[in-house]
């Protein structure tokens, strides 16, 4: 392994800096792992919505990952908002061809403000390019329900979900329960063999943009550093809670989450 872990986040730019781009560079900074990114789109953004989007072609795309691969190198990679079907092909073809893993997917369809962040059908395409390739894939609930073509109305149904996701060729899948009513915000795991919950404290709060982008982050942070998947997973859901549960309040509307949170409680 190299001196210094480095992680490649594959995503969109978020001007507001709470998601996207933004957010992975955060996290794989606090995470004392090297970040670099290739942008696949630009946002207008900030708390209140997206304000407009700007697609990047699926050629600059691919030319940022071949800079970074054949020069820097990559111990893990994560994607996020990839924009339309031809820059999800654009970057499956990218990851086969340099044989980049770990290889975390997040699943991202829309902003937390409700705002369309993919084009086109993107159930189709994440089936045929992104599934077979993810180590893991981290849907929230309504992915889940939109990839698996499922209602999800109770725990049984979650783990149907992830059991359709794995035969569709992911190696793990955790679906999210963020979205979830209740005292615990509970995410389930399954490898295709063995089912695991992941549960911190659920915070009352609006601030949560970004929580998806920070998690997946995360976790290609550890898996970078060389942590299994389920430990990967646990770091990832402590430093997300903890960015989650000390509020910043910045904006009028679903504020950023806090990355310093994990290191200030690391140092007590
Ligand atoms: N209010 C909350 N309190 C504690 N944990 C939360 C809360 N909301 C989300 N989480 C946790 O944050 C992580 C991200 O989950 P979430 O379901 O919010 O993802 P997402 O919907 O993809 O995010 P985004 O809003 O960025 O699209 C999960 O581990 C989830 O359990
Ligand atoms: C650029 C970008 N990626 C992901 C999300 C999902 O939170 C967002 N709001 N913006």
């Amino acid at each position: 392994m190299n001196q210094i872990a480095r992680a490649l986040t594959i995503a969109g730019s978020d001007s507001s800096g709470g998601a996207g781009i933004q957010a992975d560079l955060k996290t794989f900074q606090e995470l004392h792992v090297f970040g670099m990114s290739a942008i696949t789109a630009i946002t207008a953004q900030n708390t209140l919505g997206v304000q407009d989007v700007l697609e990047l072609n699926p050629d600059i795309v691919a030319k940022q990952i071949d800079s970074i691969v054949t020069d820097l190198g990559v111990d893990a990679v994560k994607t996020g908002m990839l924009a339309s079907p031809e820059i999800i092909e654009t970057v499956a073809a990218k990851i086969n061809e340099h044989h980049l893993a770990p290889f975390v997917v997040d699943p991202v369809m829309v902003s937390t403000s409700g705002h369309l962040l993919l084009t086109g059908d993107a159930r189709t395409s994440f089936k045929k390019w992104l599934l077979p390739l993810a180590t893991v894939i981290t849907p929230n609930l309504h992915e889940a329900e939109y990839l698996a073509d499922m209602k999800i109305t109770n725990w049984e149904e979650r783990k149907q979900a992830a059991q359709i996701l794995i035969d569709e060729g992911a190696q793990a899948v955790i679906i999210k329960g963020g979205h979830d009513v209740g005292e615990k915000a509970v995410d389930l795991f399954y490898d295709g063999s063995n089912f695991q919950s992941f549960s911190a404290p659920k915070t009352d709060t609006k601030n949560t943009h970004g929580t998806g982008c920070t998690f997946s982050a995360a976790i290609a942070a550890q898996l970078a550093k060389g942590d299994s998947l389920p430990d990967a997973i646990a770091k990832a859901k402590a430093f997300v809670t903890a960015a989650i549960s000390h509020p910043l309040s910045l904006g009028k509307g679903n504020g950023p989450t806090n990355h310093w949170a994990y290191r200030q409680e690391e140092k007590k």
